[in-house]
């Protein structure tokens, strides 16, 4: 039998064993930022999380932050932005579909985020980091995350580097990783004001009164049922439901087998939750999609699908690159590269060294090469053929790459199989408004509930860049607590 999660009625429960003005369920970067907020509007918070201690995924992630608009650091770099060039960007990359009113919110309130962070204690460092990367490779603290300067994009908005990283020091992820150095000053602020926690509790059901307003929480501790009641509003923090089986196969199922960047906590538990008490879904099938190559490597070769042809240009964004074949190519990439250029690359600083594996195929000619690697005849060699006529130009008129990384293909060749090199979370969740209240579905707020992060649907539809998540659960997360606690 599945642990039900409809709501308990608030008539039914007598004595409470915790209370707060305000109760969040998971103390994760959403969870974290709602309870700074609520507690600066003068509410008694208390943050319920079903592990151990703090951090979630958000104290394990890499750190990128999505900030925008002409942010201090962005200026002292020499990056000019502004709060409608980020939002054009963020329209046309995160979509189809965006929520134009969270958009607009987020990059209008970017440069107040930014103050907000910094004065909780954050720390970015004033240097930038241009080279194609997943990550910084050392504390730099600026770098481009969504393919801002890639094709399609720097056509439609102004390129700027928007992924802002918290400095660390001898960075080692999830200790002493970039991620890590987001959450901590955030935490510590909140235990400043008084914020309250209790660990391995798992908020499991809501508590409603009969006109359908939240009154609290059934959470389960050690075996035990901990009925905590919330004064003025619960606010759902509990992440993705990248690791519930059953709802990957239900909504994203291109994800079935492949789930990363999340943690094993990410079960769906705040969306089936809030779903029982009549919330709206949306964008459930959108997904974050991770690709295993190098990017050094990526933009100097090119990707081509099973048909032997490109579909991107590989200068762009890895997470782009991600989704594009493992939504449009059938999860099928190869990346081809002449020795030269691989050579190039090779002496090129990456944070992810271990993609750096040797070729599956290595061949004189392209043609052997696509022979070698299963093509039909001719469709890798005519992929290469109009390339590199092209590229002779510094140009390529089909996908748009960068004249910096384009140079013909010559001599000795090689492919990588890259076959299946996809993994990823999911972006779809409860529907919230601009105020991270959460929408009933006859479109009306429920009384006393909000949520935030992965567990809601943010800023991303269907695209994402690389944070987004930080970005958009902070940001909400905030706006969940100020609503929270004005009851
Ligand atoms: C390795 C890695 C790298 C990443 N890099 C980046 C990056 O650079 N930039 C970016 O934007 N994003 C990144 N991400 C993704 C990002 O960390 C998450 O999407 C983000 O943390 C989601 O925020 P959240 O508050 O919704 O969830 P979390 O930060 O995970 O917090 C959720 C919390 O809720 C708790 N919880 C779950 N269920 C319950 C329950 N029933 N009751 C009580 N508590 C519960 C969990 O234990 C957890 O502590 C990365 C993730 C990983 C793992």
């Amino acid at each position: 039998m599945p642990e039900s999660r409809r709501p308990v009625a608030f008539a039914d429960i007598d004595t409470w064993d915790l209370e707060a003005d305000v109760v969040i369920a998971g103390h994760g970067i959403a969870g974290v930022s709602a309870a700074i907020e609520a507690a600066r509007a003068g509410a008694e918070v208390l943050i319920l999380d079903r592990a151990g201690g703090w951090g979630g995924a958000a104290a394990l992630s890499g750190g990128w932050i999505y900030l925008g608009g002409g942010t201090p650091l962005q200026r002292a770099l020499g990056f000019e932005d502004s709060a409608e060039n980020m939002e054009t960007f963020m329209t046309a990359a995160l979509g189809p579909g965006v929520d134009g009113g969270k958009i607009h919110a987020y990059a209008h309130g970017s440069l107040e985020h930014y103050d907000w962070l910094t004065g909780c204690g954050v720390v970015f460092k004033e240097e930038f980091w241009g080279e194609p990367g997943w990550e910084v490779p050392h504390d730099e603290g600026l770098g481009y995350s969504g393919g801002e300067n890639a094709s399609p994009f720097r056509e439609i908005a102004t390129p700027a580097p928007r992924g802002h990283i918290p400095q660390m020091t001898d960075k080692r992820t999830g200790v002493r990783g970039a991620g890590y150095m987001l959450m901590k000053p955030l935490v510590e602020t909140a235990e400043t004001l008084g914020v309250r926690a209790e660990y391995d509790t798992r908020a499991q059901r809501l508590v409603t009164a009969a006109d359908g307003t939240v009154e609290g929480l059934v959470a389960r501790r050690f075996g035990t049922d901990v009925r905590v009641r919330a004064r003025r509003g619960v606010v759902l923090a509990t992440g993705s439901f990248a690791y519930n089986a059953e709802m990957i196969e239900a909504y994203a199922p291109r994800l079935i087998g492949r789930p990363a960047a999340a943690i094993e906590e990410h079960d769906g538990a705040g969306i089936l939750m809030a779903q029982a008490a009549g919330a709206a879904l949306a964008h459930m099938d959108a997904t974050e999609v991770a690709f295993f190559g190098d990017p050094q490597m990526m933009a100097r070769g090119i990707l081509v699908n099973g048909r032997g042809q490109r579909f991107i240009a590989e200068d762009t964004y890895g997470g782009r690159i991600g989704q594009a074949v493992l939504i449009q190519q059938d999860n099928a990439a190869y990346l081809v590269m002449d020795m030269d250029a691989h050579e190039e690359a090779l002496g090129t600083e990456t944070s992810t060294p271990y993609f750096r594996q040797p070729p599956t195929w290595a061949a004189e000619t392209v043609a052997e090469l696509e022979s070698d690697m299963g093509l039909p005849a001719g469709t890798l060699t005519a992929t290469v053929d109009a390339y590199n006529r092209h590229a002779a130009d510094g140009a390529d008129p089909v996908l748009h790459k960068k004249a910096q990384w384009l140079r013909p293909l010559s001599g000795p060749v090689a492919a990588w199989d890259m076959r299946g090199f996809t993994a990823g979370f999911t972006l779809g969740g409860l529907r919230t408004d601009v105020d991270s209240r959460v929408l009933h579905v006859d479109g009306a707020p429920i009384p006393g509930l909000f949520a935030a992060g992965r567990c809601t649907s943010g800023v991303c539809a269907g695209g994402y860049a690389s944070g987004t998540s930080l970005g958009d659960g902070s940001f909400f997360g905030r706006r969940a607590g100020v609503s929270a606690a004005s009851g």
